[in-house]
């Protein structure tokens, strides 16, 4: 399957843009959509899931173009929305055979699906429970379930990890891994660790725009030799932040050793190192602001 997204843009307010002329093509893979708050992470999604409008441009999927063909969409896509909301009165299985009706499937192939899904997901010795009773990664384990019932070709997982615990993410990683075979799936985080395993392509957004599209290998080279580490006073953190791009930091005692995105020496003692997803992350994020190099 292949989809082709066309100088997409979408205008809240006058002047206001959430996406800016965005053009990706997808392919069968996981796809890591990151973006710090507010880059457009989920209106992208919001619309390739036909809930909104984009103001111009156009989505096609195989040739069709879902914008005006929303039937076709519906059959092949899944959707864990960002706010996913559950009733907390139900039981996993009452909300996935609630959905599965709402979706059109027969009694029988729900049933059948969901005894599937409930054991993917690791929710079967639950099933039964009132979802008020659930974690915050169980719930989303059920949203992720619901999204997964007519076994889509397209998943759409906005932010699926947001406010999990690190085994809870570990646990949604693999299970993303697990469902990852002949089918696109669009996942969105602001955490670089959630997606660096697992994702076969990262897209990095900026405020509206693709910063880049590539695969990790070709994104981590993107920045090789400009990623330095150095050691500084605590003291000098603020300042030393407000001069370079700080990829990460590390406190030892009084001083903190930081991981620096430069094309130039950025200190006399800076040794270089070799680059991570973050630092190409960081890179695109900040780094480009300083003058698109
Ligand atoms: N309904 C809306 N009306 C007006 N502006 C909006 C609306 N929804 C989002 N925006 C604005 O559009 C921009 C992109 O928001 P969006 O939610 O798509 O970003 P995001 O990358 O998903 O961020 P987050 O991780 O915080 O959800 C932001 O500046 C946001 O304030």
């Amino acid at each position: 399957m292949n989809i082709r997204i066309n100088n997409l843009s979408k205008e809240y307010a006058k002047g206001v843009f959430a996406l800016k002329n965005i053009d990706l093509e997808l392919e069968n893979g996981v796809i890591g959509l990151l973006g710090q708050n507010g880059a457009g992470k989920s209106t992208l999604m919001r619309i390739l899931s036909t809930i909104m409008k984009p103001s111009s441009g156009s989505v096609s999927v195989d040739d069709v173009d879902i914008l005006k063909n929303e039937d076709y969409l519906k059959h092949i896509l899944g959707y864990l929305p960002q706010n996913f909301g559950i009733y907390p009165n139900l039981s996993a299985r009452e909300f996935l055979e609630y959905i599965a009706a709402v979706k059109g499937m027969s009694k029988k192939a729900a049933k059948k699906r969901i005894n599937e899904l409930l054991e993917l997901l690791n929710l079967h010795d639950v099933a039964d429970s009132p979802l008020k009773s659930y974690s915050g990664g169980m719930k989303q384990r059920v949203g992720i379930a619901q999204s997964l019932l007519n076994d889509p070709k397209f998943l759409i997982l906005d932010e699926p990890t947001v406010g999990l615990d690190p085994e809870e993410r570990a646990n949604i990683r693999n299970i993303i891994s697990e469902i990852s075979n002949n089918r696109i799936i669009l996942y969105s985080t602001h955490i670089v660790t959630d997606i660096e395993s697992i994702a076969d392509k990262i897209a990095i957004m900026k405020k509206g725009s693709l910063k880049c599209y590539d695969s990790i290998e070709n994104l981590i080279n993107s920045v090789r030799g400009m990623v330095w580490k150095e050691t500084i006073p605590y003291s000098e953190l603020n300042t030393f932040r407000m001069k370079y791009v700080v990829s990460s930091i590390n406190r030892i005692g009084d001083n903190v050793e930081v991981r620096v995105i430069s094309d130039n020496m950025p200190m006399k003692y800076a040794v270089k190192v070799e680059p991570r997803l973050e630092d190409a992350y960081m890179y695109y994020c900040h780094f480009k602001d300083r003058g698109d190099m």
